[in-house]
């Protein structure tokens, strides 16, 4: 079981600037979260903050019964140990193939013998799928596998946390898809604690249990992910429905009246942004992505793909109930 994490009262500046403050929230032990937010508002700094390569001004994130904040290098080294890292490009070395890239923590931190190593890539190379490749350089294969090599790499430590920065960035809708069940289906099989920064609205609605957004220097909201999905907020509303309509504007934040204005003519259904839409909570709560046929469920994920039949039974029955009403109007079943 991964370990959970426990941020509390966090604040973050370079000099003058305050990135982020009072930042708390619990990433749930084993559990999937997201952290969203427009450009700049801080989510790589988080990551980095989370595993001590940033100190913060203020606060204190528990891990494993520590604060991270106030340990010493030797400790934090430690505590990093826990950790798996999945950064945006990979990370790799250009000059290494992929079976050295993937081996390289293990030749750094362990004393495993080249034979343990050669039997721990193998097996991580195959849970990423990216078996047969070993001998490729970086250069030679595609952002999607490289994104896979890296993470490949970040597991080969059986870290109890995995940090995700924009794991999405650079990729193809079809590589997102592949890459998204690919999150699920190991955190089914691996049970660590999952952390995504991403952009990526649509993963943001199919893979996470928790979501959280960071705007306006401060985490707005964090919690379950249908909490988010059906909330009220606007600056919630208008992320996770991706409009120009609401709090967030292109470079600054917009004055108060031009939001209440864009708000009410939203309510009013006199939305005509790109990507449709209606009232603050949009699209809803769609369902949720589950492990792949033949992963072994462990009971978190047996549960989760229980209240999701559950879910989708409700909206067949709901969306049968709008079609007889739609033929025979209201209160009349046809009979
Ligand atoms: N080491 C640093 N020194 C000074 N400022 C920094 C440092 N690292 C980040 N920043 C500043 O912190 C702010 C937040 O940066 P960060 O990269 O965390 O944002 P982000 O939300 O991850 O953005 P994006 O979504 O575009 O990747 C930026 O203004 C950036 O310039």
């Amino acid at each position: 079981m991964g370990v959970e994490i426990c941020v509390e009262g966090l604040t973050k500046s370079f000099g003058h600037q305050v990135i982020w403050q009072d930042v708390s929230l619990t990433l749930p032990a084993g559990e999937i979260s997201v952290l969203l937010g427009p450009s700049g508002t801080g989510k790589s700094v988080f990551l980095k903050t989370l595993v001590g390569l940033l100190k913060p001004d203020r606060g204190s994130i528990w891990i494993d019964g520590k604060d991270v904040t106030r340990l010493r290098e030797h400790d934090l080294y430690e505590v990093r140990k826990l950790f798996g890292v999945l950064f945006q490009d990979g990370a790799l070395f250009g000059s290494m193939d992929l079976y050295d890239n993937i081996a390289f923590p293990l030749r750094e931190h362990t004393r495993k013998s080249e034979r343990e190593i050669r039997q721990i890539v193998l097996e991580k190379m195959d849970m990423v799928g990216l078996l047969g490749a070993e001998g490729k350089l970086p250069g030679e294969i595609s952002g999607g596998m490289r994104k896979r090599a890296g993470l490949a790499r970040a597991l080969v430590l059986d870290p109890e946390i995995i940090l995700f920065d924009e794991p999405d960035s650079g990729l193809d809708p079809v590589r997102v898809a592949y890459l998204n069940q690919l999150i699920v289906d190991l955190n089914a099989q691996i049970d660590a604690t999952f952390l995504i920064v991403t952009h990526d609205i649509a993963s943001a609605r199919l893979v996470p249990d928790n979501i959280g957004l960071l705007f306006r220097r401060e985490l707005v909201m964090f919690g379950p992910r249908e909490e988010l999905l059906s909330s009220g907020e606007p600056v919630v509303g208008q992320f996770l429905n991706g409009r120009m309509q609401g709090p967030i504007g292109m470079a600054e934040e917009k004055d108060a009246a031009q939001v209440e204005q864009e708000l009410a003519e939203l309510d009013a259904g006199n939305h005509r942004g790109p990507k449709g839409g209606k009232g603050a909570s949009g699209a809803g709560v769609t369902p949720r992505l589950l492990p792949s046929e033949g992963i072994v469920r462990p009971p978190r994920w047996e549960e989760i793909a229980e209240y999701e039949e559950k879910m989708q039974r409700l909206r067949d029955l709901r969306a049968a109930s709008k079609g007889a009403v739609g033929v025979d109007g209201p209160g009349v079943t046809g009979i």
